[in-house]
């Protein structure tokens, strides 16, 4: 491990990024709270400035993965629809198999421009996190309570609102509903087998009404579905945490970009449609494991400084009177400073470690 992986995977720089987010994000939030009389006044001028108040928070986990981890992300598709992508308004259906792949998603969106805007139809839960739900609630995500009698209406009304959004968005979909195990493969797969749908290796099996009301409520906004299937060179399956320790990965994304017009409007060939899909997913799947990489063309599309940016201003904004108050407390030399000085300091051997052993003795 070299000197600056070392420095990057200590706990006193994870607590730094935690609290630099934190803190930030919920200055954003409460700026976003700010702007809640305005939505009455100047409803598309309240939708631009959240755009780019959701910007300042979802680009500092961009940052950390494209600048902090430095984790390479190659785009594998045809160069045609490439000058389409952030140009228009796309519903993405992308594979649920790893911890960052949304994250994988949001730096795909900073690098075509529509990282503040973009959305997902995500379960209600997640409304409840502060900074990341609290931001959501601004930016009209969908939320969903997975129970279709409510959700029928609710993900229709929501969706419905987005038809007259002021700026270029992805709105992305896990037709999964959940991510994948082995376990909950076993009982898709049961389900699979009691519907007479083939079998998928590498995904569960599609939830399809969700795809099917949001196809179907975006149309004449949306132009297109973006058919993306993401993996993670040497077999590997990042963690949120590895990225903030500053662990490198390649991440390998495959999209295919459909018409929105060539999908049925009828819900039962709509569900054939999506059934379908996933089993060619399964194939590009099965194509990156034979081959270790995906079918067509690549491409490198470079990240963007303004992730970066944004996080040295935060970072420069909320740690220097941090800086400030901890030196005030060690001249001070109180009781505190040195518990609080022990403490981090303790934290990080440990760290250090563990991390020496179970890193060393992982399996190849
Ligand atoms: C160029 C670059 C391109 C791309 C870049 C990539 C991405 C970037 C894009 C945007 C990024 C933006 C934001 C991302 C940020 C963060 C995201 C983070 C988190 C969100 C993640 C979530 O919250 S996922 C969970 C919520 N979402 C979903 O669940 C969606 C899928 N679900 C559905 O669609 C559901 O249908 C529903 C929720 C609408 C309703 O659910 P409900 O449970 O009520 O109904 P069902 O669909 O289950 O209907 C019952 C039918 O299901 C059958 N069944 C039963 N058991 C199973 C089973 N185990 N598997 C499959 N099917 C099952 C049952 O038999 C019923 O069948 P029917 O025949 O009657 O339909
Ligand atoms: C600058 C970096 C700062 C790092 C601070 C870390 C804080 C991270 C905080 C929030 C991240 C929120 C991301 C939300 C996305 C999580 C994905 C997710 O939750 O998917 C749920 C889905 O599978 C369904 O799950 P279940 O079927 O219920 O199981």
């Amino acid at each position: 491990m070299g000197l600056l992986q070392l420095l990057k995977s200590q706990v006193l720089c994870l607590l730094i990024i935690c609290y630099v987010f934190l803190a930030s994000g919920l200055i954003v939030n409460l700026l976003q709270f700010c702007t809640l009389p305005l939505w009455l006044i100047n409803k598309q001028l309240a939708r631009k400035i959240n755009i780019r108040l959701a910007y300042c928070i979802s680009s500092q986990m961009v940052a950390t993965l494209e600048w902090w981890s430095g984790t390479e992300c190659t785009l594998y598709t045809d160069p045609k629809t490439y000058p389409l992508y952030g140009k228009e308004n796309a519903i993405v259906v992308l594979n649920h198999m790893f911890e960052i792949d949304f994250l994988c998603g949001w730096t795909f969106c900073d690098r075509f421009g529509v990282l503040g805007s973009s959305k997902v139809l995500a379960k209600k839960d997640l409304a409840y996190v502060p900074v990341i739900g609290w931001m959501w609630y601004f930016l009209e995500i969908v939320f969903c309570k997975r129970k279709w009698e409510e959700d029928r209406i609710t993900v229709a009304q929501s969706l419905q609102r987005l038809q007259d959004y002021p700026e270029n968005f992805w709105f992305l979909l896990y037709c999964e509903g959940t991510r994948f195990t082995p376990k909950k493969h076993q009982i898709s797969m049961q389900v699979a087998e009691t519907k007479g749908l083939p079998k998928l290796k590498y995904h569960l099996l599609p939830r399809t009404k969700g795809f099917w009301v949001t196809v179907q409520n975006l149309r004449g906004k949306a132009a297109a579905v973006y058919d993306s299937t993401l993996n993670f060179r040497n077999n590997e399956s990042p963690t949120l945490l590895e990225i903030l320790s500053g662990k490198k990965f390649h991440a390998d994304l495959y999209v295919r970009r459909i018409p929105l017009e060539s999908i049925p409007e009828d819900e039962a060939e709509c569900a054939a449609w999506l059934h379908k899909l996933y089993q060619e997913k399964d194939s590009f799947q099965e194509h990156y494991e034979q081959t270790g990489r995906f079918p067509g063309p690549t491409l490198s599309p470079p990240r963007r400084p303004w992730s970066l940016i944004n996080w040295l201003f935060w970072s420069f904004l909320l740690l220097c009177p941090l800086g400030l108050l901890l030196t005030q407390l060690i001249s001070s030399g109180s009781v505190f400073t040195i518990v609080f000085s022990l403490v981090v300091c303790y934290s990080d051997l440990t760290t250090q470690i563990y991390s020496g052993s179970s890193l060393d003795d992982r399996p190849d």
